[in-house]
């Protein structure tokens, strides 16, 4: 496909997000309707589609419009491409552009929707602007070094034998940036052997800050995937972990995912007992992830922000009668916004005095990588 045609295509996506239609499954169906496309064309359209639903509102502003050709046009502008150069009208390329395209020019529009912007504001303070700055740019690959399968050099020599280029995080070790060559990660040597997993920076430095030690029983209550999981077996070999999520479906790749990175973890429908680390890794906003997911960005509404914080408080209260005295409860989020983080932990410890904070944190782009937050409570 020639560039006109790639940027016609991602035009016809953007309207179909735009109309409401999660980004992902435009473009698996597109995928599948355009069978000419090659696996070129696939990613180059994927990055036009997301880099332009990325920083959807300065975009619009200067393309002309908040639709798929508005926002091509405003990301040629902003690339320093000429859109004439693209939109010919020739076969197969959009149609030039009209006399009101022709004289926008941008604003101040900011790539936040407008309801969310005090909060955002209120949570990230003097960072607030250059979080959602970075939130505006295409999010790094990271792995996760697994310590059952083999060091951070090995897994280095290993990608590097696949044409995979890494470094690794000098905040830890066992964290690698993927430089070079991303995409043939899934079928690399070390992805496969389980040396290493797919897993952003900032939750690798969670798990990492976690009291950990040999026998201890652990509880992973909003397992998903297993990330988590997976992550603690790799820290402290030993571990007794129990893999629990309310929609067990989502805990269908964890088998595979865990004979591959030589951990045993046991899913569970129906936690019982006590533990000595319950993991409530909860369903958030993902506001942290907003630069992978950037249409999640503008379908988050205050009403479903507000059933998140019901669901976060019910878990917390929940996982809490299943730390054992002198345990701990490691609370997550991929979310940048305190209502979902400092409030909800403050709000806890004002009902159930038996816990204590032991600490909180939260990581953006500007000090690891995605944003994430995780309060560490001891029960008394
Ligand atoms: C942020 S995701 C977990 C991601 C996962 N820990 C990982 O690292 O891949 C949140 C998970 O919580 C689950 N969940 C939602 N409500 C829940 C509840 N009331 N109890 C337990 N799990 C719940 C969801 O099904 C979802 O899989």
């Amino acid at each position: 496909m020639t560039p006109a045609a790639r940027i016609n295509a991602a035009i016809g996506l953007l309207d179909q997000v735009l109309a409401g239609r999660p980004a992902e499954q435009a473009l698996l169906r597109w995928s599948r309707a355009s069978r000419y496309a090659g696996s070129g064309d696939r990613a180059a359209i994927r990055d036009l589609v997301y880099e332009a639903l990325r920083r959807r509102n300065s975009l619009a502003a200067l393309g002309g419009g908040l639709s798929g050709r508005g926002l091509m046009i405003g990301l040629c502008r902003e690339t320093g491409q000429d859109p004439d150069a693209f939109f010919t009208g020739a076969t197969y390329a959009p149609q030039p552009l009209t006399a009101e395209e022709r004289v926008a020019g941008g604003g101040n529009a900011e790539d936040l929707p407008d309801w969310l912007l005090p909060l955002w504001r209120q949570s990230l303070g003097p960072d607030a602007d250059a979080v959602a700055a970075a939130m505006g740019a295409r999010a790094p690959v990271w792995l996760r070094v697994n310590p059952l399968r083999g060091t951070a050099a090995d897994a280095l020599a290993m990608l590097a034998r696949d044409g995979i280029d890494a470094e690794a995080s000098p905040a830890l070790p066992e964290a690698l940036r993927v430089t070079g060559a991303e995409r043939r990660i899934n079928s690399s040597r070390a992805y496969r052997e389980g040396l290493v997993e797919l897993q952003d920076l900032s939750p690798q430095l969670a798990c990492a800050a976690l009291p950990l030690h040999e026998g201890d029983r652990v509880l992973d209550y909003c397992a998903g995937g297993g990330g988590k999981s997976l992550a603690l077996a790799g820290r402290q070999p030993g571990l007794q972990l129990f893999a629990h999520d309310a929609e067990p479906a989502r805990m269908g790749d964890l088998p595979v995912r865990a004979a591959r990175a030589g951990a045993r973890i046991e899913q569970v429908s129906q936690p019982r007992g006590v533990f000595d680390l319950v993991v409530a890794d909860v369903p958030c906003s993902g506001s942290g992830t907003w630069r992978r997911i950037p249409d999640a960005k503008w379908r988050l509404s205050r009403a479903m922000l507000d059933r998140l914080l019901e669901t976060q408080a019910h878990i917390l209260d929940i996982t809490s009668r299943h730390v054992d005295s002198g345990g701990h409860l490691a609370y997550m989020t991929c979310s940048l916004l305190e209502p979902e983080n400092g409030d909800a932990i403050g709000a806890f410890l004002d009902r159930d005095s038996r816990f204590s904070e032991v600490f909180r944190k939260r990581w953006t782009p500007l000090t690891a990588s995605d944003g994430f937050f995780m309060a560490l409570l001891r029960r008394n």
